[in-house]
């Protein structure tokens, strides 16, 4: 199946931060959500991939292709929505939509107006006036009205409240029902990964640490909960992060550790979500 969108070795340092061999690939007709704390170096990763700061060594592939020095067909093929304000804020809405839309060969206007309805989106006010959430959901029918294969999002749930945030999600899956689209966005907000997304790339200290299949990843890792004289045996089972707790112990570990011990007496098993498994890889800061 052909990749849509390919990172290999790229690196990029600033003072005090590196982007460390980011390396991953993104197949068409998939979702995949982008994680990892704050200051991890997801923004910085997206603006690599877009272009907007160059790469030091490595290369971003679009389309099976290295589109370096030729962005203009690139940016015709990718709806991208930035976490910041890239609209004129003195023009309306509408008025910002006449300047845009002549840019896309494919802007397609009944899509957009449709998308402004259902999102809610006055026209006749000013950018500037409009709220966070309002300003993010222009962009959104933006980037979704130009027939785009590929569509690019900075944390796009931030700011939006739940009822739209879940309308969003169908939004995205309605999108990708075309199996030769494809949909990589940044998140802080794992439950809406855990609805929508067929892979999951983790960053941390600027490196990524996974990138799996959402379900390779669930079934990858397991909470080991027991009483405290299991100790040493959990010890021995090398666990990725260890904790003590009121009742015993909770270890998180990978889950064939996890099954060599999953038959002795007091100990139980959990299967972690997003959250969980991110908080234990940040904790431990290990490579698994
Ligand atoms: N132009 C720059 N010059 C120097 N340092 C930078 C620059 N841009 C980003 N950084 C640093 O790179 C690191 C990663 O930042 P980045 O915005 O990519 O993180 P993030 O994962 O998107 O974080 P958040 O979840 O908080 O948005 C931070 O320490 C940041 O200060």
């Amino acid at each position: 199946m052909e990749n849509i969108l390919e990172l290999r070795h790229v690196t990029k340092t600033f003072k005090g931060f590196a982007l460390e061999d980011v390396s991953f690939e993104l197949k068409k007709g998939f979702i995949m959500g982008f994680i990892g704390p704050n200051g991890a170096g997801k923004s910085t990763t997206i603006r690599c991939l877009m272009d907007l700061i160059h790469v030091d060594s490595g290369e971003v592939l679009f389309f099976g292709k290295n589109f370096q020095g030729d962005c203009t067909e690139l940016k015709q093929k990718i709806g991208f929505v930035y976490d910041q304000d890239v609209f004129f804020q003195d023009l309306t809405a509408e008025k910002n939509k006449k300047v845009i839309a002549p840019f896309y060969k494919n802007w397609d206007d009944q899509k957009f107006y449709r998308y402004i309805k259902e999102f809610g989106v006055p026209l006749n006010k000013k950018m500037k006036s409009l709220s966070k959430g309002t300003k993010m959901k222009f962009a959104l029918a933006v980037a979704l009205s130009h027939h785009a294969e590929l569509i690019i999002m900075d944390e796009p749930t931030s700011g939006l409240d739940p009822v739209f945030r879940r309308e969003l999600l169908d939004v995205l899956l309605d999108v990708i029902q075309d199996e030769n689209k494809a949909i990589f966005f940044s998140t802080h907000i794992t439950t809406d990964l855990e609805k929508v997304a067929d892979y999951i790339t983790f960053i941390l200290d600027g490196k990524i640490v996974l990138s799996k299949e959402r379900e390779e990843l669930s079934e990858m890792f397991r909470i080991v909960k027991g009483p405290k004289t299991m100790e040493s045996d959990i010890k021995q089972a090398l666990p990725i992060a260890y904790k003590e707790t009121s009742f015993g112990f909770e270890a998180f570990m990978r889950d064939d550790e996890a099954k060599k011990i999953s038959n002795k007496t007091g100990i139980h098993l959990e299967r972690p979500n997003l959250d969980e498994i991110m908080y234990y890889m940040v904790k431990s800061r290990r490579n698994v």
